[in-house]
């Protein structure tokens, strides 16, 4: 882990309309993820795992406050750039795999890249290098179906770290795996994290993973407060 902030939320609030009221999930949401660092987001279902991460992933505009990515402030961003900054420093993995089907692994590792340019060929570098690196080198060929769901999670997220994002975010990576292999999932992508110096925040129900992050967060009363277990 180092001192650069890849990840910054600044006094985010986020409101939904609920009836004539409105439901309030973010109120001053603060979080810092540093580069390298991987930080467990867990808090009850509703609570607004998904509406932060979203947020931070700038899927989705905050009502209020700001969001850094890589020191850069996103809230003015034109869509474009928005989309340009999200594609280029930004990297999701989600429950389910979302491998394109019809792809082979190694194909769906290079399409990221390749949506930002770089040659077929060093794009299909790259790819090797993180399946090998996620040991799953030797299925590169292979479409999703033809993987196991830990072979699927392990090329999704070779995937969303293939542009070298500055932040990495994950809503339940390993929420559809049986422990034994949601074990050396966490494996490979803790390994990944430390060796890529990404910064991770992974929303989480498993108190075991997430007591092996640097540190837990939850949500209460919209704030980000630090997970207490137990
Ligand atoms: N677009 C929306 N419009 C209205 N309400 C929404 C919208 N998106 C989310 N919500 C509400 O905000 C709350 C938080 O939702 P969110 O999906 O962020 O929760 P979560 O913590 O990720 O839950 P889970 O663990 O079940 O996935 C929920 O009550 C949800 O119904």
């Amino acid at each position: 882990m180092t001192d650069t902030v890849a990840l910054r939320l600044e006094a985010v609030g986020r409101h939904f309309k609920e009836g004539e009221g409105k439901l309030t999930i973010l109120d001053g949401a603060e979080v810092e993820v540093h580069a390298g660092e991987m930080i467990a987001l867990v808090a009850p279902s509703g609570a607004g795992k998904s509406t932060l991460l979203h947020i931070a992933g700038l899927l989705e505009k905050p009502d209020t406050g700001e969001v850094y990515v890589g020191g850069e402030a996103c809230g003015s961003l034109g869509d474009d750039r928005r989309t340009q900054m999200r594609r280029r420093s930004i990297g999701f993995v989600y429950q389910f795999h979302h491998l394109l089907p019809e792809f082979s692994a190694l194909e769906n590792v290079m399409l990221p890249q390749m949506i930002l340019g770089l040659g077929r060929v060093a794009a299909e570098a790259r790819a090797q290098e993180l399946l090998d690196y996620m040991r799953i080198g030797k299925r590169a060929l292979h479409r999703p179906a033809e993987l196991s769901g830990g072979e699927q999670q392990r090329v999704a997220i070779a995937r969303a770290v293939a542009n070298s994002p500055h932040v990495l975010l994950a809503d339940e990576p390993t929420g559809n795996l049986d422990p034994t292999t949601a074990g050396y999932v966490f494996d490979a992508l803790t390994a990944l994290v430390r060796q890529s110096g990404v910064a991770a925040l992974i929303a989480t129900h498993n108190h075991e993973l997430a007591a092996r992050m640097d540190r837990s967060i939850t949500i209460e009363q919209g704030r980000i407060v630090p997970h207490q277990f137990g």
